[in-house]
């Protein structure tokens, strides 16, 4: 996650800002070290009755106050400015990767992928770049604290002697000692929290989810008066984080015996140590409470493991989901490339040339097919449900991984699909109108006439408006706000899969006549179980037992008659022109 950052082309910020905490903490440490020298000197003036020195230590101390208090300001802003950085450069890195290429569908496609991918980016992000920082700043502080306080707690303690043992450096080799210990003690009991981390954060993201899914379709919900059984779904989800949550807090307690104790005892052993020599004369009061305090001071930098690991195994369990989340959208990268469908684009027809599709779990939907579909050609596509015709669309938009075999399409930017649910995006409804070309690529008259054209006349005014629109119109409006869409983007080629199912026939037939009026030269291939639907189609192909079957459709019926295809369905060989056609303008059928 660092390295990323740190090579990045926002490294010089990386790096500066670290350069920045870590110039800021060594001034802290250094103010540190003189704060217990005044200590020192302060404690000899008392004990000398020396009042002139006193006043001056007692000037002296202002000053390092005020010089404490501002470098405490200073770097931690500095160090949650270099946490909030790293987290930016992080989240737009893995939110680019995730929304790029389909990847987010693939993830979607892939068995044992991250679950949870937006609490990942979002929440996981915060916790694992700020606890590094803190951990990685409070690390730096513990290093540099012992060796500054090493070296005094050394050469004060070559004055004291035990029990009439004079032992150089003893009292560092008891913090070590004394530190080890603690610190392996903490290990053994403190090991099992990064998994109780793992569980509690797979717990929370769960219940997130339930709680999105249910606002997602608090609709359906509320009709089929399913709330109290989600209200039980989600008082167990939750119930999977309290679960958690107190095993966290049990292990917790546990260290806190350990460190509570231990802190205890770091302050009163080297005082009572010390105290015999102090009797007998051999240190002054000023180097016994010295003394005290660095040897405290380096057995907290000796302990660092110990009283952080609550704090490393919580960071730990962020890490590791982004870490699998990386893992993941390297898996779905991987997965789009390996499908061993060729797919070109700027072809001037769509080519199928012997294409298998399988479903995930290997299920031959397509055996080795073939179909040609040239420009100005109007193609229905036919089957029963499940059979795959949606994946054959899905196929020729590069998506699915699963299958053999070339695909032509024409250019990217002349092709658009309408699914049967159109996408809209959150904002205005111009924006979801214009989707995906911006906001501003049409004119206020050309958008008003297509949206009245696709029978939405009442919407025309209300373009500046911000709204769930994929909620607050119904899907019939939703199909007829894609082919409004259609209209302003006027693709010359146009996949529609079940795209006017939510629409009676005649506001289909409304919608269809686009084909035979405004976009007269797109050519249409169709998804569509609707009988009705053929007459606006020059043939049908059929997905039937792994095969695609074509049929040509007899010469235009009159109006209102609906066309059957042939009974003679052939294996699709060739393509069949399109008959001229001369109709009528259609009316307009408004939804609302
Ligand atoms: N993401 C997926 N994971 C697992 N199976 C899938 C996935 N997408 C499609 N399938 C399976 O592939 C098969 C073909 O699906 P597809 O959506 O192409 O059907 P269809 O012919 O369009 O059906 P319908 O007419 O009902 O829309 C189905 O059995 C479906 O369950």
């Amino acid at each position: 996650m660092a390295r990323g950052w740190y090579g990045s082309e926002e490294r010089r910020l990386a790096w500066g800002l670290t350069a920045l905490v870590l110039v800021l903490t060594l001034a802290q440490i250094g103010t540190a070290l003189r704060v217990n020298a005044w200590h020192g000197d302060f404690f000899s003036s008392l004990e000398k009755r020396d009042q002139a020195v006193m006043a001056v230590q007692a000037w002296i101390f202002p000053a390092l106050a005020l010089l404490t208090m501002a470098l405490a300001v200073a770097q931690l802003w500095a160090r949650q400015i270099l946490a909030l950085s790293w987290r930016r450069w992080l989240v737009q890195d893995l939110q680019g990767r995730w929304a790029r290429d389909a990847r987010n569908y693939h993830m979607g496609l892939l068995a044992g992928a991250a679950d949870n991918p937006d609490q990942r980016i979002s929440e996981n992000t915060r916790w694992a770049t700020a606890i590094a920082v803190e951990l990685g700043t409070s690390l730096l502080y513990a290093v540099l604290n012992l060796v500054s306080f090493v070296g005094l707690l050394w050469a004060l303690s070559s004055a004291v002697s035990v029990g009439g043992l004079a032992l150089p450096g003893g009292m560092v080799g008891l913090a070590v000692l004394y530190a080890a210990g603690g610190t392996l003690l903490t290990w053994l009991i403190g090991r099992p929290l990064v998994g109780i981390h793992m569980a509690r954060n797979q717990a929370e993201a769960d219940h997130r989810f339930a709680l999105l899914r249910l606002r997602e379709n608090a609709e359906a919900v509320a009709m089929i008066g399913g709330g109290a059984d989600e209200a039980r779904g989600l008082n167990g989800a939750f119930g999977q984080v309290v679960g958690a949550m107190h095993r966290m807090l049990r292990r917790e307690r546990h260290l806190m015996w350990i460190g509570s104790g231990y802190g205890m005892v770091a302050a009163a052993v080297p005082l009572l140590l010390a105290s015999p020599s102090f009797f007998a004369g051999a240190i002054g009061l000023g180097v016994l409470v010295q003394l005290g305090q660095a040897f405290a001071e380096v057995v907290k930098a000796l302990s660092w493991l110990q009283e952080h690991w609550p704090q490393i195994a919580d960071w730990r369990s962020h890490v590791e989901r982004i870490v699998a989340l990386e893992d993941s959208l390297e898996d779905a990268a991987t997965l789009g490339r390996q499908g061993g469908i060729t797919l070109e684009t700027g072809a001037e027809a769509l080519v199928l040339e012997g294409i298998t599709l399988r479903n995930p779990a290997g299920r031959i939907l397509l055996d080795q097919a073939s179909a040609r579909i040239g420009a100005g050609e109007r193609v229905l596509i036919q089957g029963a449900s499940g059979c795959g015709k949606s994946t054959l669309f899905r196929a020729a938009a590069g998506l699915w991984p699963w299958g053999e075999g070339r695909i032509a399409m024409p250019a990217r930017e002349e092709t658009m699909l309408l699914p049967q649910r159109p996408y809209l995006p959150l904002g205005t409804l111009r924006a979801a109108v214009c989707y995906p070309a911006e906001a501003g690529r049409f004119g206020d008259a050309a958008i008003a006439a297509a949206l009245t054209r696709c029978g939405l006349p009442a919407l025309a005014g209300r373009l500046e408006e911000v709204g769930r629109w994929d909620r607050t119109l119904s899907l019939g409006e939703q199909q007829r706000l894609g082919f409004a869409r259609l209209l302003l983007h006027s693709p010359r080629w146009v996949l529609l899969d079940e795209a006017t199912s939510a629409l009676d026939e005649a506001a289909e037939a409304s919608l269809m006549r686009l084909f035979e009026q405004e976009m007269a030269g797109a050519t249409l291939v169709s998804i569509g179980h609707r009988p009705g639907l053929a007459r606006w189609h020059d043939r049908v192909l059929r997905l039937e037992g792994g095969r695609l079957l074509s049929s040509s459709l007899p010469p235009l019926p009159a109006p209102g008659r609906v066309r059957v295809a042939h009974a003679h369905a052939v294996p699709e060989q060739r393509v069949v022109a399109r008959p001229e056609r001369a109709r009528g303008l259609g009316t307009v059928q408004p939804a609302r």
